[in-house]
């Protein structure tokens, strides 16, 4: 079902096919902890939420993999993401109830993942999640392991793919697609994957990179 191909790169030797990436694996396990954080990444527009659901499906009755609900402080466009939906100032109470594992800040708007998330994680489950470039440092502080896969496309296509799904206003569209980046530690080791291109192999690719991750945790685990 999963084939090993599409547009990968590699990134600080952490590349999808090499025993390098076997060894950030055993680094994962290592550490004591059964599952791990799939952590998707990458400038808006450059495909996280597509690939997602692409994967989700694709995993679908896979109950060792979990596609991660995010609450955001804006109305859902289902067709781009069916998050879960706040005001403010009550995600403000769900975060200080304790009801999120992390929670960031982007757009002007909140995001947050469950605290089931966490503890999928923590009992050596799979999970998968929209996350931000930004917010790297804080997630890698709450959960014990994380892998990132890091999505790319240049800025023209972000720019076009961005006003063809039509969520966002000229303006802001330009404001997300010049948004930056510290290239900070947390972001080093990641498996990246080029979006430039037909979406199938992108996906191909993402689909490779759960699959893997799944493996591994079957394998130095123990399958259940
Ligand atoms: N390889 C591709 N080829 C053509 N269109 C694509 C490709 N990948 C994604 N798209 C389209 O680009 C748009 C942006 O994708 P998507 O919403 O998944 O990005 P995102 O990274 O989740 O963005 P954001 O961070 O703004 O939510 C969508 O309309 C999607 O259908
Ligand atoms: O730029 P960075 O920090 O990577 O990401 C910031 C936020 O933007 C995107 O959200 P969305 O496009 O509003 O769904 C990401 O998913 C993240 O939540």
């Amino acid at each position: 079902m999963y084939r090993l191909s599409g547009r990968y790169g590699a990134r600080d030797g952490v590349s999808l096919n090499g025993s390098r990436r076997m060894n950030v694996v055993s680094e994962v396990t290592e550490a004591g902890s059964r599952g791990l954080l799939l952590a998707v990444i990458g400038p808006s527009g450059s495909g996280k939420d597509t690939l997602i659901r692409l994967a989700r499906e694709a995993f679908s009755g896979d109950a060792k993999v979990l596609f991660v609900r995010r609450t955001v402080t804006r109305e859902a466009d289902r067709g781009a993401e069916d998050h879960d939906t706040l005001t403010p100032a009550d995600f403000g109470e769900v975060e200080r109830n304790g009801e999120f594992a992390v929670t960031w800040d982007a757009h002007g708007l909140r995001y947050g993942l469950p605290s089931g998330a966490l503890s999928f994680v923590n009992a050596g489950g799979i999970a998968v999640a929209n996350c931000s470039r930004r917010a790297m440092a804080t997630v890698m502080a709450v959960f014990p392991q994380v892998r990132l896969i890091r999505l790319h496309a240049d800025a023209e296509i972000l720019a076009r793919r961005l006003a063809n799904r039509g969520r966002e206003p000229l303006e802001e569209i330009r404001a997300r697609v010049s948004r930056t980046v510290e290239e900070t530690e947390a972001l080093e080791k990641v498996v990246l994957i080029d979006n430039s291109g037909p979406l199938e192999d992108a996906a191909e690719a993402f689909i490779d990179v759960i699959a893997a991750a799944r493996r591994d945790i079957d394998r130095l685990c123990g399958s259940s």
